[in-house]
């Protein structure tokens, strides 16, 4: 998902809360927005969600599903939790039954079993809030926006936040969560975007995120060009190496990394072969 030069403000003629906003998630990414209060991050969530749409500029290539927990759940429904979550299911685009299962799922997951007959005004806020995060997890969405969620929620359920964000990562789906208390700690690896003045800092994960070993198998003629890219997009590159060879060659020593900065042309493992990258 792109933002590109978003600027909003609520009435004609206002102030402007974001003033150009350009920023870029993709999937498998999520970022922290933080800011100071009234800083606009509510308004950038809900831009990003399509609850709010710019005044100018545009967000683009949003994933289709997008499950969006506003900082304060509205719970004035004459619905039980139960009806509720069945009817978000089902307007999520699940079958009956597979509705039923997910609302059974998310019901114990989020401690909420003992709340499904209850009507939805009678809910406390935090209880409310549980209802918020599982009418957004019914259907793994591509985009999962919260609002403030370590908000109003008891330790039991702070502590499933992280387990969410890591479920949309893990299925490919991309996460944004605002935090004004500094729960961000809860969740290594994420990008910090900063809002202030109306503009957007993104700063990528800090360094002491845990670190994965990503290996994938490009065409030999490729390998010095991906590695450069790689390199570009501030990724490690730990190793290069030859493919496989049949029984009757003898084993090629491993290739060596290409030098910072080096092109695809004069790459040593250009033969048609695959090649394969760790970084
Ligand atoms: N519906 C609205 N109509 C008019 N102004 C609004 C509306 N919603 C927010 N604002 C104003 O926009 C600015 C940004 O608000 P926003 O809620 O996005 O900030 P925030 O960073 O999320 O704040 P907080 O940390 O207090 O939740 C504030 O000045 C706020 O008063």
């Amino acid at each position: 998902m792109r933002l590109e030069d978003v600027r909003l403000r609520y009435r004609r003629g206002g102030p402007w809360v974001l003033r150009g906003v350009t920023a870029r998630l993709d999937p498998g990414e999520v970022a922290v927005v933080l800011g100071r209060n009234g800083a606009g991050k509510s308004t950038l969530l809900q831009l990003c969600a399509g609850v709010l749409r710019p005044v100018r500029g545009r967000v683009v290539d949003r994933p289709h599903r997008v499950g969006w927990v506003p900082e304060r759940f509205p719970a004035d429904q004459p619905f039980t939790v139960t009806r509720y979550l069945t009817a978000m299911g089902r307007a999520a685009g699940l079958g009956r039954a597979d509705a039923d299962r997910a609302v059974d799922r998310w019901t114990d997951r989020l401690g909420l079993a003992p709340f499904r007959t209850v009507r939805m005004p009678d809910l406390s806020k935090g209880t409310a809030q549980k209802v918020g995060l599982a009418q957004a997890m019914l259907r793994t969405p591509g985009l999962l926006v919260l609002d403030e969620p370590w908000e109003g929620l008891d330790a039991a359920a702070r502590g499933l936040v992280p387990e969410l964000v890591d479920e949309v990562l893990t299925a490919g789906g991309a996460v944004l969560v605002s935090d004004h208390r500094g729960e961000t700690v809860r969740l290594p690896g994420a990008r910090h975007w900063t809002v202030a003045d109306g503009l957007l800092t993104d700063e990528p994960a800090t360094g002491d995120a845990a670190v994965a070993v990503v290996e994938v198998a490009v065409p030999a003629a490729r390998v010095a060009g991906t590695v450069a890219r790689l390199r570009a997009d501030g990724h490690q590159i730990l190793r290069v190496r030859e493919p496989a060879v049949p029984p009757t060659r003898a084993a090629a020593p491993p290739a060596p990394v290409p030098p910072a900065g080096a092109g695809p042309t004069g790459d040593p493992t250009r033969d048609g072969r695959a090649g394969e990258v760790a970084w």
